[in-house]
């Protein structure tokens, strides 16, 4: 479906802009001049350096399939350059249950520093929420640079990840011994054996999102990105039918002082099997001249930590937000998902900006799916009763989030005693919500 890249843009956004003096539009992602002046707004928008030749021709070649919007200033000195960006796409986005759905992935949301605080962000993120919309997606996501943003849009944070760091010098391997091996293998054919690899396990654990096209090439510095490319190495891990069920790209930082006492950094880690996963994790912190491993963007609930002899090895040195949730349609989204205990909990859900509040009955049946309908008058005598906002809905979506906690800090309120307790009954996940990159 591409319906998505040519969609009209958003009338009730592009009027707002007008009244300003600007123009919100669609960018044409094959026009080259218009596209790159987009993407070194979209750079100077996150102050990073210039896009490199080399850069700019992998962007330019890989970001078509995004829906790429702008908002120009006509009156600007280069009224060529966005003083907006903002780019979207149907990413699949894994629920709890094992299944997937489609979700409005929302990327480079950027306001150039002379136009700030003037609503602009506001009129591109309400056009984004209106379009997925209308093309019936139920949920729209984002990755965030700060957690202050897009609350106010009806956003939840509902993944969170983890920065570890290993002590190899303390950490000693404790865990099952793989069966299989390790292969060094070039970052092509890591990029090449890992697609398949991660497609097989997308679907394990809610939170993950297809990883394809640019930022799949992105990860093993295959993406325009020189100097990415020369410090990665790759490894794949094969059980012992030969079989690829992992594997890791890493690279390594050196002190000045102590050669020996480098720090190995793990890039991306995917693995099928636990075997693979004891097997290259056992591979990244016994590699010698190196006293750390740091793994940034891990799960919060890493088990590689129980497979140390020093628990006290393995630090988290940050763990915050990752993946944030936005509801826009409250049956879609919660007939998709799967459900951990059957029961009737009923929902008033308040979203100020109007897109899809109200009040529903969620019905679970034994096998863990759901009909959801409106609820009119009284909330029948078996059911459970929450009333909550649209982001603190975001929040509990994936099943990352405790509606009991959420309930002690006053941002759900329960309209009948224990209710809380029964939404995480059937809401909460079995292993934490993870999205193993950034978008
Ligand atoms: C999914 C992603 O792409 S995440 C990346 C987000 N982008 C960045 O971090 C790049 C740097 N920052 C920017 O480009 C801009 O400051 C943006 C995009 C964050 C905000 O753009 P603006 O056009 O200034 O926002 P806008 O004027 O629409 O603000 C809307 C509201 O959000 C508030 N707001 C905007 N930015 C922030 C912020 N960084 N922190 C807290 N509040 C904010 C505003 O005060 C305003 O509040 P109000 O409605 O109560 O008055």
């Amino acid at each position: 479906m591409t319906e998505y890249l040519s969609l009209p843009i958003d009338d009730e956004s592009a009027e707002r802009m007008r009244a300003g003096g600007l123009r919100l539009a669609l960018v044409d992602t094959g026009d080259a001049d218009a596209f790159g002046q987009w993407l070194e707004a979209d750079a100077r928008g996150f102050h990073q350096s210039r896009l490199s030749p080399e850069l700019l021709a992998a962007q330019l070649r890989g970001l078509t399939d995004r829906r790429t919007s702008a908002v120009y200033d006509d009156s600007a000195a280069d009224p060529s350059s966005p003083v907006s960006t903002v780019s979207s796409w149907p990413a699949r986005l894994t629920l709890p249950g094992g299944s997937d759905s489609s979700a409005w992935a929302i990327s480079a949301v950027t306001v150039a520093s002379t136009h700030r605080r003037r609503g602009i962000a506001s009129a591109m993120l309400t056009a984004e929420l209106r379009t997925a919309q209308r093309l019936g997606i139920a949920v729209a996501i984002l990755t965030v640079s700060e957690a202050t943003i897009y609350g106010r849009f009806g956003f939840g944070p509902a993944v969170f990840a983890a920065d570890w760091k290993i002590n190899t010098r303390a950490a000693k391997w404790a865990g099952p011994m793989a069966s299989g091996r390790i292969h060094m293998v070039p970052l092509e054919q890591a990029r090449q054996d890992g697609e398949a690899i991660v497609e097989r396990i997308r679907l394990n654990g809610p939170g993950e999102i297809d990883v394809r096209g640019h930022l799949w090439n992105r990860l093993f510095g295959l993406a325009g990105d020189p100097d990415r490319k020369k410090t990665l190495r790759a490894v794949r891990y094969d059980d012992a039918d030969g079989v690829p069920q992992g594997f890791a790209i890493y690279s390594f930082a050196q002190p000045s002082e102590d050669f020996s006492a480098q720090t190995l950094n793990v890039e991306y880690l995917a693995t099928a099997t636990d075997d693979a996963y004891s097997g290259l994790w056992r591979y990244l912190l016994e590699i010698d001249l190196v006293s750390t491993v740091t793994a940034p963007l891990r799960r919060v609930d890493e088990p590689m930590v129980w497979q140390l002899s020093d628990f006290r090895s393995a630090k988290k040195d940050d763990e915050q937000d990752h993946l944030w949730t936005r509801v826009l349609d409250v049956k879609g989204a919660l007939e998709a998902r799967r459900y951990r205990a059957p029961g009737r909990i009923a929902l008033e859900v308040s979203d100020p900006l109007g897109f899809a509040g109200g009040r529903f009955l969620l019905d679970v049946a034994a096998d863990g799916t759901a009909v959801v309908s409106p609820l009119e008058g009284e909330v029948p005598d078996d059911a459970a009763a929450v009333a909550l906002g649209i982001a603190e809905l975001g929040a509990l979506y994936l099943g990352g989030v405790s509606a009991v906690v959420l309930e002690r800090a006053g941002r759900i309120t329960e309209l009948r005693p224990g209710s809380a307790d029964a939404v995480d009954g059937a809401f909460r996940s079995a292993v934490a919500p993870w999205l193993s990159i950034w978008f």
